[in-house]
């Protein structure tokens, strides 16, 4: 019998085994990746993956240290952004020009936080427009929105992944300007995720008239200083970013809810943060993102 040449199936690492990271882990098993689950801390055998009445299982394999995980030079990074410096051995680790590192992290900054562990890799950020939730170690729940899973910038080395990650039933879309579908996605993530966690309601909350309009007016903020910083934002997408939130199913739990029902610390630096900073920076007022932070961090004042 002839054994396949091991060179010939490809792997991908994935640090941070949450709900999205699973998600994308199951994309690239479909295609025929294999999956090394990086430093997990509670270990599982399989990843399982259920959407509506369909639950998809894949085998993977564990590494404890970076010395374990073996020939690889594609790496998923799907921790919460607060949690990226505590993942940084991993990062380390493929820190070489040869890897390429999704950066599958709401909100902004993902290749200045990433290039901090590992300058020499190519970084790509993945927007994600899935909701996601985990069910226990190794197992997530796949809720799609609208017409794309994700956007992946338009080169020639993201659209290899983008091509795996289609074949893996991932709705995938590329652009030439990731910064201003950035800021589109962070319009979603400066209103969702913090009127939920503040609010300790599902995502129906922002079919609420009142809610609504708090949310247009949060992201009105937003879309100023976003133009400022180089995103060609307008009003309309205000209103398409609205509409696309009532897409959702009313009894999602978005990522920041979740980690509110769980006591974990929440994401709001490179959220709401950034759009006050940014503010700061261009001499643009933000009151009602930077109320919005004020409660954030009354509940949990660390987080980057
Ligand atoms: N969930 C969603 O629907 C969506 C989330 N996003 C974004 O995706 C990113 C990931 O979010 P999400 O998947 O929800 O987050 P989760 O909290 O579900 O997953 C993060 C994972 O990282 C693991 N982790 C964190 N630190 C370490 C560490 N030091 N070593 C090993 N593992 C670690 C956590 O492990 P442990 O459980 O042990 O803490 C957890 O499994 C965020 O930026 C979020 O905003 C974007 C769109 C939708
Ligand atoms: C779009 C949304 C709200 C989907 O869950 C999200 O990005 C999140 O939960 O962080």
């Amino acid at each position: 019998m002839t054994m396949q040449p091991s060179s010939n199936i490809k792997t991908v690492a994935l640090i941070g085994a949450g709900a999205v990271g699973l998600c994308l882990a199951t994309a690239f098993a479909k295609a025929g990746w294999q999956v090394v689950v990086c430093g997990a801390r509670q270990p599982f055998a399989q990843i399982e993956e259920t959407e509506g009445a369909k639950t998809h299982t894949h085998r993977i394999r564990h590494a404890l240290t970076p010395a374990e995980i073996g020939e690889c030079d594609t790496v998923v990074l799907a921790v919460k952004s607060h949690q990226t410096q505590s993942v940084s051995h991993w990062l380390q680790a493929f820190n070489r020009a040869s890897a390429t590192l999704l950066v599958a992290q709401n909100g902004l900054g993902q290749k200045e936080r990433v290039a901090s562990f590992a300058p020499q890799a190519n970084i790509l950020p993945v927007i994600v427009y899935f909701n996601a939730q985990r069910s226990g170690p190794g197992k997530v729940v796949l809720k799609h929105i609208g017409e794309h899973d994700l956007c992946l910038p338009d080169t020639a080395t993201a659209h290899c992944f983008a091509d795996s990650l289609q074949k893996g039933n991932m709705r995938v879309q590329t652009t030439a300007d990731i910064t201003t579908a950035l800021w589109l996605k962070l319009l979603a993530n400066i209103t969702a995720n913090p009127i939920t966690a503040l609010t300790g309601r599902s995502t129906g909350v922002m079919q609420d008239p009142a809610i609504l309009e708090t949310a247009r007016q949060i992201m009105a903020e937003a879309v100023k200083v976003g133009q400022a910083e180089g995103a060609k934002l307008t009003t309309q997408h205000i209103e398409n970013s609205l509409a696309w939130l009532q897409t959702i199913s009313a009894e999602s739990i978005t990522s920041m809810l979740q980690d509110r029902q769980a006591g974990r610390a929440l994401e709001y630096g490179a959220l709401t943060g950034q759009v006050v900073k940014a503010g700061k920076k261009h001499g643009i007022e933000t009151p009602l993102n930077s109320l919005v932070l004020s409660l954030l961090s009354a509940i949990h004042p660390i987080s980057c």
